[in-house]
Formats: structure tokens, C-alpha cells, sequence
């Protein structure tokens, strides 16, 4: 083994430039001019990065249109036109822009060419010369959204550990992982941060983690959804200095943006413009100005061509001249603006997939299910021991409110004067596991959700164990939660003091908590946080309803029993009425002093019309309702990762 030290000029091979052998060492560093990256020395058999010129990709398009179709439950369904038949080229190696004015269609075109966005997409993308396979095309591309979808509570390097383990084969050594993950977060400008969690960076930092964080998968295309929005004047050069390094060495980076300044616009090799969905430029950022002069529309002198061509393009100067720019490029056919002149209309043919598929035949993602569930439980357990919401929040909550229930029912259960006391504990339990569970459900998911839309489309993981993953890593907190709920709960009221009793009543709350988080699931799966929020509670209340508690279930009109056959609540409070009441209870201590219409718990039964015997059924029901939310939840995210595309 030799090191290999790359001062920065020379064309070395490596993570970010291609695997170079010298004298039969791996070299794997490739050092821009102003960011020296350490050496890095590796053994040949760790090595499997294949970044060679032959995975360039030429992006091709032609003819696309995108169709939005707008659904509405009251008025008919509507179809908008965005794309109007565009076409164009991405040339490899090549920094580009798409611009244009607000509306224009451009975070539009970039998730098209992405294959972010799939259905109402018209047309043919092609990957040098080839029509594009979207999946196979998502192995060699990323896409980085405007807002940074991190997880708050790790560490730069945390994050890029849980990356690496998750995008690299689990062949790759810990050492090389380490070795590619130094390399990524130095010539980002992230090793100062490294040990800085996501939450604390600045809005800059998190744009290059962002970006650090699909580099791990070393990928040729890279989409970037407006990444200079929220940075200052500073952080955009950076940002978009460091995305020129990456296309310099043979990427393909895509990028929208809005208004730049004359200075980050030179920075851009290409640029693509659009005007309502039209291209009315497309070229060589330098040969913007020449355009203008030769249809005719000289760009005023001291005028940045930035500002001028969206002013253009917004119809400010004349409608006219809108539709002679898109004549004049052809809607986007023409390349007679391109820095290469000589670049030919014909496609390159060249398989981009080739070495991908030899890293990993047929599989969209780079290591097992259970590989990645075993990373997914890892962050999700150290996650959930970091998570003040999540952890804390919600063991505190039923401390709190098991104790101020114990005060306020304080030996109700032990007490014949306070039978039906007693009863209204029991609901208050139950109510206090659905709203408790729901509202955190609802109001936590829709932020793993924008986080798992990420990283899913990235190929992260699969869906399927990013489910399995958050059902066990809940599992053990929501029982410790439900367990001290109960106890002190139970103790506190003087509920018998019979093991099977306790056990009982804790099977049958923590199956109400299990039913409320599928619900929860289900509902902030597919609802935002605002409409969540309203449904959740609004739901559980025709769940109360045909409990039992306020009208017996006997006493419900034939035409409505159906609901209790429906309601969960129906079988949890039978479960935990059963528990206190049933297994032929003794007769319950009354004062001497005192009337106790209820001290016959059998009386007691009989009054409010709950079956003590059904036991093994309200389990199963509870067990049948936990597996039915829970498996329609998993649907319905799948549905909505399908839905966004
Ligand atoms: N799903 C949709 N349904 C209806 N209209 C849509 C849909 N998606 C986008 N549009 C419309 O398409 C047009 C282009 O949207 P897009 O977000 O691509 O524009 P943009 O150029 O990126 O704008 P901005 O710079 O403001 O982000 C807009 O008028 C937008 O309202």
C-alpha cells in the first residue's frame, strides 16, 4: 500500500473523480484547487468505487409536457398543462441552471427529469442516447430538495455514518466508509461541523449536508431544487462554487434557481430558461448576450443577463418577444448556444446502468432489508433517547396525568359508595390513551414523512422496512409509558390488588394505545398536521359514542349497533370494566355509615350493561383492530409516496 498525496493539481482519481491505479495502489481523493482533502490510503481489495468518465450521463429530452389534474370532491376534475412539449439538453460535466420567472414550471422540469414525478408526464427523457429507465435511472442520480429534510437530532458525521451504512454495500469496509465520509464532509467545508447536530446548523451548513449526504452514493446526476433559497450572498457562492467543483468532474448537476446575481450567474456553465412552461433560452451562460443581439433584443448595457432574460421571459418588454425566444431556440430543440459547438443532435449511445448493475444486480437499493433495518432501528432507538417530544414529553404526560387522576379518584376503587366514580375513571383511562397517543402521532408523522420522502425516492431504504422499523422502535417506550401510567394509576385508586386484575387492565390499555397510533398513522399518513388535527379528535368521537359509556349497548337502536362493532373503545372498555369488576368480584367494601347500591359488582354489570365474560374476545378484537390500522396505514403511506410522484 502506498499513499498518495494530491496537492490539488493534478486530475487524480477517486470518490469524487474517478478510481485511479497507480502502480497497482488505489488512490481515492480528489482535492479542488481551494479545498485540500487529506490523503487517503486504501487497500485495493476495499475499493469498489467505479466513477470513470464511461458513467458520465448526457441528459436528453424531447417533446415533454407535464399535465397537473386537480381533484375536487365538489367541482369536476380540472387538467392544467404546465410543460408545453419542451426539449433540451444536459450535457455531462456541466453546471446548470433552469430559470425562469415564479411559476414558470421549473421545480416542474426538475422533478420530471429527476423521475420524481411520474404520472401526468408526457414525452421521452433519455440517458446517453437511451430512453430513460426511471428506476434504473435513480440508481446513478439524486435529488436534493429546497427545504433540508435532515434529521434534527444527529451529528453531521452521525448522519453521514447512517448514509454510508445505508447507501454503500455492506461489503465496504468501516475504515473505507470513514475514509469516504472524511473526504465528503473536507471538500464540503463540514469537518469543523462534523460533531455538530443537524438542528444547530446554519442554513448554508445544512444545505452542504444535504448534499454530503447523497454524495456517499457517489452519484452522476444531481437534481437540486432552488439550493441557494434562504442562504446569504456568501453561502450561495459557496454552495454553488461547490456544486461547479462537482460537475467539473464529470457530473451532470441540475439546479433551479431563481433571480441569481450577475456573479453566481457566471459561475453557471448552462443555463435553461423557461417562461410559462415554455424554453425561451438555452446555452452557454456566456452566450446568453450574443442571443440577445442576434433575435434582435441586445441586452442593455451594465444590465445583468440574468435579470434581463427573466424580465423577458415575464413578458415585461412584450408578449411578442416571448414567443420569438421560444422560436428562436426551437422550444428548446435547438443547441446552437451550447459551449460546444460541434455538440450533435444525435444521442450517444452508452448504457449508464453498466456499472451500476455489476455493484448490484437488479436491486434498486445497495444493501439487504436487513441491513436496513437494522441501521433504521439503530437511528430510531437513538433517536427516540434523544427526543424531548417523543421520549420525555410523553413519559412526563403520564406521570403527571396518572397522578392527578389518582388524586382525584383516590381509593374510588375500593370504595362501594363510589362505584360509578370508579366507572368514569375507567373512561377517563381510555380517553387519556386516545387523545395522548393520537395528537403525538398526528403531529409527529408528517415530519418523518417529508424526511421518509427523501430518502425513499434517494433509495435509502424500502418502504416496507422503514414501516417495521418505527412499529418496533415505539413498541418498548409505549409500554414503559402505559405500564407507569397503569400502576401508578391503579395503586393510587385502590383497584383490587390481584395480579391477573393489573395485568387485565394494562393488556387492555396498552392495546388501546397500539389501536389510536395505527389510527394516528393512518390519519397524519395521509393529512397534513392542520387537518389532522381537526379529523383525529373528531373521529374518536362516533368511537365514544358506540362505546357503551354514555348510552348502554343495549339500549341502541337496532339500525346504529353496527357502530359498536366497530368501535374499539366498545371492546376496551369491556376489557378494563371486566378486569375491575368481573372474575366474580367479591362484594365491594362499603362504609357502615353509608348506602352502597353498587357493592354487588354483578349488580353493577347488570346496570350499566357490560359483559365481564368476553375477556379473550376484547383482546382479539383489539389485537384484530391494531393489525387492520396498522396495515392500512402502511397502504396509505404507500399510496402517498406514490400520489407525491
Ligand atoms: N399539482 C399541481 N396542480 C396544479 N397546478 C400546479 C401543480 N403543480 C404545479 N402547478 C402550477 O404549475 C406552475 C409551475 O409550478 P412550478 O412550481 O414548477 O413553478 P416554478 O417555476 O418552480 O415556480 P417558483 O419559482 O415560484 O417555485 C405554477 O403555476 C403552479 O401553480
Amino acid at each position: 500500500m502506498k499513499a498518495v498525496s494530491d496537492g490539488g493539481t493534478a486530475q487524480s482519481g477517486g470518490y469524487f473523480g474517478g478510481t485511479g491505479d497507480v502502480g497497482g495502489d488505489i488512490v481515492v481523493s480528489v482535492v479542488p484547487a481551494e479545498l485540500k482533502a487529506e490523503t487517503v490510503m486504501l487497500d485495493d481489495n476495499e475499493n469498489n468505487l467505479d466513477n470513470s468518465i464511461g458513467n458520465r450521463v448526457d441528459m436528453q429530452f424531447e417533446n415533454i409536457t407535464y399535465t397537473a389534474i386537480q381533484k375536487s370532491l365538489l367541482s369536476k376534475t380540472t387538467k392544467k398543462e404546465i410543460l408545453h412539449s419542451i426539449n433540451g439538453r444536459f450535457p455531462p460535466g456541466q453546471l446548470i441552471a433552469i430559470m425562469g420567472p415564479s411559476g414558470a414550471g421549473k421545480s416542474t422540469l426538475l422533478d420530471v427529469l429527476s423521475g420524481y414525478r411520474i404520472n401526468g408526464v408526457g414525452g421521452t427523457v433519455y440517458a446517453n442516447g437511451r430512453p430513460r429507465d426511471v428506476e434504473q435511472f435513480r440508481r446513478s442520480s439524486c435529488y436534493i430538495t429546497q427545504d433540508d429534510r435532515l434529521q434534527p437530532l444527529f451529528s453531521v458525521l452521525e448522519s453521514m455514518r447512517i448514509a454510508a451504512d445505508l447507501k454503500l454495500q455492506v461489503d465496504v469496509g468501516r475504515k473505507k466508509k470513514e475514509a469516504i465520509i472524511n473526504n465528503i464532509l473536507e471538500i464540503l467545508g463540514l469537518q469543523k461541523t462534523k460533531n455538530v447536530r443537524a438542528s444547530q446548523l446554519s442554513g448554508g451548513q445544512k444545505k452542504r449536508l444535504s448534499i454530503a449526504l447523497e454524495l456517499i452514493s457517489n452519484p452522476m446526476v444531481m437534481f437540486l431544487d432552488e439550493p441557494t433559497t434562504g442562504l446569504d450572498s456568501s453561502s450561495c457562492t459557496m454552495c454553488i462554487k461547490l456544486l461547479k467543483q462537482l460537475a467539473s468532474e464529470g457530473r451532470t448537476i441540475v439546479c433551479t434557481i431563481h433571480q441569481p446575481s450577475a456573479m453566481l450567474f457566471s459561475f453557471f456553465d448552462q443555463v435553461y430558461v423557461l417562461a410559462a412552461g415554455n424554453c425561451v433560452y438555452q446555452g452557454g451562460t456566456e452566450k446568453m448576450v450574443p442571443f440577445f443581439q442576434a433575435i434582435g433584443y441586445p441586452c442593455p448595457m451594465y444590465h445583468n443577463p440574468a435579470d434581463y432574460v427573466i424580465e423577458l421571459a415575464c413578458g415585461e418588454y412584450g408578449e411578442e418577444k416571448v414567443v420569438k425566444m421560444i422560436q428562436a431556440t426551437s422550444n428548446g430543440k435547438s443547441y446552437s448556444y451550447f459551449n460546444d459547438p460541434n455538440i450533435s443532435n444525435t444521442h450517444v449511445l452508452q448504457d449508464i446502468s453498466s456499472s451500476k448493475k455489476k455493484e448490484n444486480s437488479g436491486n434498486l437499493l445497495a444493501t439487504s432489508q436487513f441491513n436496513q433495518l437494522k441501521v433504521l432501528l439503530r437511528r430510531g432507538f437513538v433517536k427516540a433517547g434523544r427526543d424531548q417530544t417523543l421520549t420525555y414529553l410523553r413519559v412526563g404526560v403520564n406521570i403527571a396525568v396518572s397522578i392527578m387522576l389518582g388524586t382525584l379518584y383516590w381509593k374510588a376503587g375500593d370504595d362501594g359508595t363510589k362505584v360509578l366514580d370508579n366507572y368514569n375513571l375507567l373512561f377517563s383511562i381510555l380517553m387519556h390513551h386516545t387523545f395522548a397517543t393520537m395528537m403525538l402521532t398526528i403531529l409527529t408523522i408528517p415530519q418523518e414523512i417529508s424526511i421518509l420522502t427523501k430518502e425513499h425516492f434517494n433509495r435509502w431504504y424500502s418502504l416496507k422496512m422503514y414501516y417495521t422499523s418505527i412499529t418496533i422502535v415505539d413498541i418498548p417506550l409505549s409500554i414503559v409509558c402505559c405500564f407507569t401510567f397503569t400502576a401508578i394509576v391503579y395503586f393510587m385508586t385502590g383497584q383490587p390488588p390481584e395480579m391477573v386484575r393489573f395485568m387485565m387492565f394494562f393488556i387492555s390499555s396498552q392495546l388501546v394505545v397500539l389501536v389510536v397510533q395505527g389510527l394516528g398513522l393512518m390519519i397524519g399518513a395521509y393529512f397534513n398536521v392542520t387537518n389532522g388535527t381537526f379529523l383525529g379528535p373528531t373521529l374518536c368521537v362516533p368511537m365514544m359514542m358506540f362505546a357503551g359509556f354514555g348510552v348502554r349497548l343495549c339500549d341502541l337502536p337496532p339500525y346504529l349497533y353496527w357502530g359498536s362493532y366497530v368501535s374499539y373503545l366498545r371492546y376496551a372498555l369491556e376489557g378494563v370494566v371486566g378486569a375491575i369488576y368481573g372474575l366474580d368480584r367479591a362484594v365491594i367494601h362499603c362504609p357502615e355509615d353509608a348506602y352502597c347500591h353498587y357493592k354487588y359488582p354483578r349488580t353493577f354489570l347488570e346496570t350499566v350493561g357490560v359483559r365481564s365474560d368476553q375477556f379473550e374476545n376484547d383482546i382479539i378484537a383489539l389485537l384484530l383492530f391494531v393489525f387492520v390500522l396498522r396495515m392500512t396505514a402502511y397502504v396509505v403511506l404507500r399510496l402517498k409516496l406514490m400520489a407525491i410522484r
